[in-house]
């Protein structure tokens, strides 16, 4: 990766760069108070406190034995902070090459489940920074994701430190890479058979998309991206992971693997907003619809692993963060950082890189 510039080698900064995910229960006993600040969150139920907090408990209530059967596939709990602290120690040893100067330190700060962000922020605060790095693992933008993330931190974050934030990476160079890497390697277990390439990304609610949420339209952007790289010619865009009454975003990924089989093609899905291994991808596509396919007829049904610690992707953690602190950050609690971007609150499809319009190559926040 390319390095800093002379005038960016400034030495002696303590920068702590904070990587944020979703979080995921560590055993059964932690998947309702998990399920509970998941559902609690304004950004996934947009009630009024006082109506959310207790449908949250009921849904959490509700969902517990059916999500413990999930994680239980997976020995019990999720394999998510696991996979983050290996991100978290890779973008550490190539921010130790290209930062020698400074003191870097990477954090993890989870939305749900612990390290959650408040002892996150504390320890971050306790680090004394000259600069604090928000970069969140998701690299498209969702009100109930990055949003979300960033929000809680900047309610939370009292320490010292100028506040930079990556709000999102669609189209980066390094990601593109590592997907198209995957896909290949995986593409190549099914030999001659006809295989339909199926990018399943997380779904979320049809009416954040329509309010301004930049999410599919990210999405769209990072398929379109490795889509040409690979010239791949039968591809298609689904939906995992429906929660609730609401209409979400589809094709559902289900209904993707049956026309799959009706097209009597194979499936080769793609975990295309996921950089890590989780319930989703580890149960929801790798169980459930792998079941289905074959019901279905849908065979070969193969599926591409996350880029986890690919090192093109690692190094586009590290360049982004470089980025990141070329710019001039904001002081904690600011009202510049990701206010409830401002894009999405006019309804206009704006993420909040300085109010400009989505289709730049990388995106990366003051
Ligand atoms: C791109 C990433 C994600 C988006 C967007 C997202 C939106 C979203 N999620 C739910 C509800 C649930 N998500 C759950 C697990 C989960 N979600 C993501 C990522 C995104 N979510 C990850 C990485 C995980 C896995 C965590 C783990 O433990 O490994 C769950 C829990 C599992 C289950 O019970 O199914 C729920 C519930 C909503 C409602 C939503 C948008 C509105
Ligand atoms: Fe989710
Ligand atoms: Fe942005």
């Amino acid at each position: 990766m390319t390095g800093p510039a002379d005038s960016e080698l400034r030495t002696g900064r303590r920068v702590a760069v904070v990587l944020t995910n979703l979080g995921g229960p560590e055993g059964p006993e932690a998947v309702r108070p998990f399920l509970f600040n998941l559902f609690n969150d304004p950004a996934i139920i947009g009630l009024p406190g006082l109506i959310r907090t207790p449908l949250a408990r009921y849904i959490a209530a509700k969902r517990e034995a059916e999500a413990q059967a999930n994680y239980n596939i997976m020995g019990g709990g999720s394999p998510l902070l696991a996979e983050t602290v290996k991100q978290a120690e890779a973008l550490s040893k190539i921010l130790a090459d290209v930062l020698p100067g400074d003191e870097v330190e990477v954090f993890i700060a989870m939305r749900y489940w612990h390290p959650l962000t408040e002892d996150t922020a504390r320890a971050v605060a306790d680090f004394s920074p000259d600069h604090v790095v928000l970069l969140p693992l998701y690299p498209q933008y969702s009100t109930t994701t990055t949003a979300s993330s960033f929000r809680k931190w900047r309610e939370l974050y009292s320490g010292s430190g100028q506040i930079h934030s990556v709000c999102c990476y669609p189209e980066v160079d390094g990601l593109i890479e590592a997907q198209a890497r995957m896909i290949t390697e995986t593409l190549a277990k099914a030999g001659d058979a006809p295989v339909r390439v199926l990018f399943s990304a997380h779904g979320i609610p049809e009416k954040l998309v329509k309010a301004g949420d930049p999410y599919q339209e990210q999405v769209e952007a990072t398929v379109a991206a490795v889509v040409q790289r690979l010239g791949l010619t039968d591809w298609e865009i689904c939906y995992q992971s429906k929660v609730g009454p609401l209409k979400w975003l589809g094709p559902s990924t289900p209904d993707a693997v049956r026309k799959a089989g009706a097209d009597g093609v194979g499936a080769l899905v793609v975990p295309i907003a996921f950089v890590s291994e989780h319930i989703e991808t580890l149960v929801e596509l790798d169980h459930e619809y792998r079941e289905l396919a074959d019901e279905v007829g849908c065979s070969p049904y193969l599926r591409a692993p996350t880029v986890s610690v690919e090192p093109a992707f690692i190094q586009a953690l590290g360049q982004m963060v470089l980025q990141s602190l070329a710019t001039p950050g904001v002081a904690p609690q600011g009202p510049a950082m990701a206010r409830d971007n401002p894009g999405y609150r006019e309804g206009r499809t704006l993420c909040n890189c300085e109010g400009q319009r989505l289709n730049r190559r990388s995106r990366v926040d003051p």
